[in-house]
């Protein structure tokens, strides 16, 4: 059973669908959708007169896969409800469809596919494995996915992936049987020109491996369908790095601009798995003085800079970068207010809000995560004269270096790394300037700047396709 849920003005509205062909939007009509509550009615008729059309024009029905319900009003909206028998009776029949985890008990977990608009070519965006997962983050996401691809000028669209679940807390094998049974459920979705699924927060290039292993029993040897793979498997040289390297390239740029070079600029960057850690290599190589840095373990800083291959052998010997010696130990949640020239978030969203904003020392925010500034933060920090590189761009390293390994997928042909670290710096310098020109178009700050520039690229290509009879 497939769920499709669409976004309405200010809450999801979510339908059964009987068949897979229904899961295509054109095919979804009213009447096949099993739909709870005469509100819910009402909305989707008024819905589908506007919106609905032009969400199925646009190609841009959101399709979720075990969304678990949202309270609306009473005790319980009908979707919960409805949810609630069915999975008691699943129950009650022996077809409970848990994970069992080694130690034999059983675990539900909801993943999500989020696919946002592929007016410029077939979706993209990474999945995220992260107890905070959850619809209206994931939605969101997706649609950052749609402006990120936009600004760095790849022929893709947005999506974005997800399993509330706590990978640290999962072994190898069970983290293996997720990834199988949430690709199983996604597979009829995703593809190499529908919907192309990465890395994020909380997987890597073996989560790849065993999605495209468990999309090709279904649709044959596929390479093309992740991006992010082992280069065993057709993954890109430079993949890996690439997030971490855009934020370098990017960091250049903007510091360039203002007669500034990393060389000798202090850092503090949140965040050292992926793109931090390879941040703060890179920067560090460059000359740049990284001061502190965090991860869920802690926080370490040393105002000479930390001696950054050091630090981590010593995180991947100890799964963190808690205990290092060649630093002070701080309380993680002063990270964001110390004391440097340039920020860089490269965790989770939301971390820099009205509670610490006015607090930010940093001149520069480099925006490595997705969405860590909220727009009250915006605001505060605008007022403060702090400049701030958007995610969008500071951070299209990684989909850049995605679409890189997508093409060589295809063209079944491999570049040698130095190929792929010179493209990556030629967009990464090009997105800069495209955002710097709609900054001087409409007079606005570098996040509006790549916005502009984004929703204008996504409208002309949907005008340029037209809306369907
Ligand atoms: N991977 C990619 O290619 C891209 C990633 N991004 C964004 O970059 C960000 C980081 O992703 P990525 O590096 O891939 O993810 P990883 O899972 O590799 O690393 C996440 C890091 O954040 C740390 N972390 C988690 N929660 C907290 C917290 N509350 N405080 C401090 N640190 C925390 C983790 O600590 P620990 O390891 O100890 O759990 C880990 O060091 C995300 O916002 C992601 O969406 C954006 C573009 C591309
Ligand atoms: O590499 C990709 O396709 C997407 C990476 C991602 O999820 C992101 O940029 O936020």
């Amino acid at each position: 059973m497939t769920q499709v849920g669409i976004r309405t003005q200010n809450r999801w509205l979510l339908f059964q669908l009987g068949s897979r062909d229904d899961c295509c939007p054109q095919n979804i009509k009213a009447e096949q959708l099993a739909i709870w509550g005469r509100e819910e009615k009402a909305e989707l008729a008024s819905f589908m007169k506007k919106d609905l059309r032009i969400a199925i024009a646009k190609r841009a029905v959101i399709v979720l896969v075990g969304h678990p319900g949202r309270q609306s009003r009473g005790t319980m909206n009908a979707l919960a409800a409805t949810n609630r028998n069915f999975k008691l009776a699943s129950r009650l029949l022996g077809l409970d469809s848990k994970l069992e985890r080694n130690d034999g008990t059983l675990q539900s977990y909801v993943g999500f596919r989020v696919q946002h608009d592929n007016a410029r070519g077939p979706m993209k965006g990474g999945i995220r494995y992260h107890p905070e997962v959850d619809p209206d983050e994931v939605n969101a996401l997706a649609q950052l996915m749609t402006w990120k691809t936009a600004v760095a000028n790849i022929p893709y669209g947005g999506a974005k992936g997800g399993i509330g679940c706590n990978p640290s807390e999962l072994s190898i094998s069970e983290l293996e049987r997720l990834t199988r049974v949430f690709t199983q459920k996604i597979h009829d979705l995703i593809g190499t020109h529908t919907d192309v699924p990465a890395p994020d927060m909380g997987t890597g290039p073996q989560t790849m491996a065993w999605i495209l292993d468990e999309y090709s029993k279904f649709h044959g040897y596929s390479p093309a369908v992740v991006t992010g793979k082992p280069i065993d498997l057709g993954g890109s040289l430079g993949r890996d790095a690439a997030t971490g390297r855009g934020v370098l390239f990017a960091t250049e740029a903007l510091l360039n601009e203002h007669g500034k070079s990393v060389s000798g600029q202090r850092f503090v960057i949140q965040g050292f798995g992926n793109v931090g850690s390879w941040a703060a290599q890179l920067i560090s190589e460059k000359g740049g003085k990284v001061v502190a840095v965090s991860d869920i373990t802690g926080a370490i800083k040393n105002s000479k800079g930390l001696d950054i291959p050091s630090l981590l052998q010593h995180s991947k010997e100890h799964r963190g970068v808690k205990g290092f010696h060649g630093g002070d130990p701080i309380d993680p949640k002063s990270i964001l207010v110390e004391d440097c020239d340039v920020l860089v978030p490269a965790a989770l969203g939301g971390v820099i809000n009205r509670e610490n904003a006015n607090e930010i020392k940093a001149k520069f925010i480099v925006e490595a995560a997705n969405h860590p500034t909220d727009p009250e933060a915006d605001e505060i920090l605008k007022k403060k004269g702090v400049v701030i590189l958007p995610d969008i761009y500071a951070n299209s390293g990684g989909v850049t270096v995605s679409y890189f390994e997508w093409v060589q997928n295809i063209q079944g042909f491999m570049w040698d790394e130095e190929k792929v670290n010179n493209e990556l710096r030629t967009y990464m310098t090009k997105g800069f300037k495209d955002v710097k020109e709609m900054c001087k178009t409409h007079e606005c700050d570098l996040r509006m700047g790549a916005f502009t520039l984004a929703v204008n690229r996504v409208a002309r290509a949907t005008v340029l396709r037209g809306w369907e009879a």
